[in-house]
């Protein structure tokens, strides 16, 4: 792809990789290295005719495999969307989306739902668990609805990494928020996902709580080489990833490399400015 690469506009030390849109919106958010995911001139327009809202404008993003990346942008700015679409739950208007080599845009819809279910882990901000299953039911829930079989020493191994080995019986509402959260995130792993996509994870937990659940994605990535995408409101919850992709209006508006939370909110409140 034709990634357009210009220094910071702002002196943010830190941010010495930031990127910045070429003509067609492209940028990566790291050193080019194996794609997890790729979307390729992808737009998306949402209505008809004057009704009509383009919620993501010819983007081209790749994101690299084992990185941590954060999305940022205004509200209606196309985070979700962006996220939507990486993840196969919602189809591109025009353009392509990849996940490593697989292009997911041209997948019949059971395809499309083989992949989702098998190389895609989801963690929402409603940690939507099922409230009649124990934790260890609701983390194999999607393999055994699949007809998998999930090895016992590998979701001990995923229920330990999340902390949660301990609570393995409980049901969700035996759990505090953050430990529920936690239990989606082994939910979202037990499949061995190619990218784990997170959509505002931390926006239901406390600080001290979304903290915690920044740090396990955080050592995830950095013990196992997962990849992981995260949209958030919150420039300290951004702060935990490797890159922070800026949107406004459905383009680009360029990426912060390893940036501190005050610089990712100054970029936030300069975004309208470029
Ligand atoms: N299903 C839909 N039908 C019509 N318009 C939509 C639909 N989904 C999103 N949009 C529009 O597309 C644009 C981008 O929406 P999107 O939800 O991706 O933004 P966002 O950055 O995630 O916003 P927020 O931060 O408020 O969640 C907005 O103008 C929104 O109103």
């Amino acid at each position: 792809m034709t990634s357009a690469w210009y220094p910071a506009q702002d002196a943010h030390p830190a941010a010495e990789a930031a990127a910045y849109p070429g003509s067609h919106h492209d940028f990566t958010t790291a050193e080019p290295g194996p794609a997890a995911l790729r979307l390729e001139s992808v737009t998306k327009t949402y209505g008809t005719g004057t009704n009509a809202v383009t919620a993501l404008d010819n983007v081209s993003v790749t994101i690299p495999r084992g990185t941590f990346t954060a999305v940022m942008g205004p509200s209606g700015s196309g985070k979700s969307t962006f996220l939507h679409c990486l993840a196969g739950l919602d189809r591109p208007t025009t353009g392509r989306v990849y996940l490593g080599d697989t292009e997911l845009s041209g997948l019949k819809e059971a395809a499309l739902t083989t992949v989702r279910r098998e190389r895609i882990g989801y963690v929402f901000q409603a940690y939507n668990l099922m409230a009649a299953l124990s934790v260890r039911q609701n983390v194999t829930l999607v393999p055994r609805l699949a007809g998998t079989r999930v090895d016992e020493a590998w979701l001990r191994e995923v229920l330990q990494r999340v902390g949660m080995d301990r609570f393995a019986d409980r049901r969700p509402t035996q759990l505090s928020g953050g430990q529920q959260q936690r239990v989606a995130i082994a939910r979202a792993l037990v499949t061995r996902p190619d990218a784990v996509l997170a959509d505002e994870p931390t926006g239901a937990l406390d600080s001290r709580t979304g903290k915690e659940v920044l740090r396990l994605f955080r050592q995830i990535v950095d013990d196992t080489g997962q990849t992981v995408l995260m949209v958030t409101h919150d420039p300290v919850a951004a702060s935990y990833a490797d890159s922070v992709v800026f949107l406004a209006d459905g383009r680009p508006a360029g990426a912060l490399h390893r940036p501190t939370a005050e610089q990712i909110a100054d970029r936030m409140t300069h975004l309208g400015d470029r």
